[in-house]
């Protein structure tokens, strides 16, 4: 697979090259050549033991590789050296960060805040900035064994972006968190982005991702099998489906849909159906690869030849129903 191109006018956060990391003789990481565009929202997911962790790990400074290069905003990391500089535009939340629990919120983030030399007032501002960013200015006095899984979880961003770092690397930030939580995290995401930031995130919760990344890198077995925007992955893989709920006409459909151009196969379903769970009136599934403009076509060709359309839903394939079709080997 050859690295992702960048657009001229877009520079590479991130770069590695021939990337590998082994444990003993057992391959974890295998010559990743990976690209990220700076100011991307980067997804990294992959089955367990596929080598998410090991690469981010080492992405972080916190993993030697066994062979290859990174370079991070064209600096190359040198192993063995203390990559003073590029600690210092780096974040990393690792999938198990521990808490200090009997600390309170505004004790944990100052203490991190003067590992990173941040002297007063400099500080004191910069703490109360990313707690309202994550939302915890209520909680500022509470120790943390009082919060919530959530609110953990966005202490540990907090503390994570703390000296304003330009580059996030997030290994399952959202593991175990409801739904609501999540939620939350995305938003704060969302700013971070906003604010110019390049975000890598691993993650199994594969709609969140889609709600969040600009591009995907899909990793099996240590390989980096799939790297690319995640327009590109829906264009090439996924699959649009047009669901049309007729309440009559329903006769002309199918001349309708015959030669249309993107209408690839159809099913209708001439049972009404359950009226309570669905919309009453006759649904016919359409498999779509035409343009928006194809679609608006069709719609129109299907009023104009008298189909009484109640519901015309065009749907794009989840990117989680674009995983598993993908087929990926799952480590043993
Ligand atoms: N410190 C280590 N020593 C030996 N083997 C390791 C070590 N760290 C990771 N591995 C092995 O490297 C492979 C990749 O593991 P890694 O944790 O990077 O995968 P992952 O994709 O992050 O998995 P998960 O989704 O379960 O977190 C696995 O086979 C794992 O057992």
């Amino acid at each position: 697979m050859t690295p992702m191109e960048l657009t001229p006018d877009t520079k590479a956060a991130v770069v590695t090259q021939g990337l590998t990391k082994r444990f003993d003789r057992q391959g974890a990481v295998t010559n990743v050549d990976l690209t990220i565009a700076e100011g991307s929202v980067y997804g990294l997911i992959g089955p367990n033991g596929a080598g998410k962790t090991t690469l981010i790990r080492m992405l972080a400074t916190a993993e030697e590789p066994t062979r290859g290069e990174i370079y991070l905003f064209g600096d190359r990391l040198v192993a063995g050296a203390d990559n003073l500089r590029i600690k210092q535009y780096l974040g990393y939340l690792p999938d198990d960060y521990p808490l200090y629990e009997d600390l309170n919120v505004w004790d944990y983030l100052d203490y991190f805040a003067r590992l990173y030399h941040l002297k007063n007032p400099s500080r004191r501002h910069r703490i109360q900035e990313v707690l309202e960013l994550v939302q915890l200015t209520s909680k500022r006095h509470s120790r943390i064994n009082s919060l919530s899984r959530g609110m953990k979880q966005r202490l540990s961003l907090a503390r994570t972006i703390i000296h304003e770092p330009i580059l996030l690397l997030l290994d399952e930030p959202v593991s175990g968190l409801d739904p609501l939580a999540r939620q939350q995290f995305r938003d704060i995401i969302r700013v971070l982005q906003a604010a110019g930031m390049t975000i890598l995130i691993s993650s199994h919760v594969l709609s969140d991702l889609a709600e969040l990344c600009t591009a995907i890198g899909v990793m099996e077995l240590g390989c980096l099998v799939e790297s690319t925007t995640l327009a590109d992955l829906y264009n090439r893989l996924g699959q649009r489906t047009i669901t049309i709920t007729l309440l009559g006409g329903v006769e002309q459909l199918p001349d309708c849909l015959k030669d249309q151009p993107g209408v690839e196969d159809w099913q209708i379903n001439y049972d009404q159906g359950d009226q309570q769970n669905s919309a009453p009136g006759v649904h016919c599934s359409v498999i779509f690869s035409g343009s928006p403009a194809d679609s608006a076509n069709l719609l129109r060709n299907l009023i104009y030849a008298g189909c009484q359309v109640s519901q015309f839903h065009c749907q794009q394939e989840d990117l989680e129903s674009i995983f598993l079709k993908l087929g990926h080997q799952q480590v043993s």
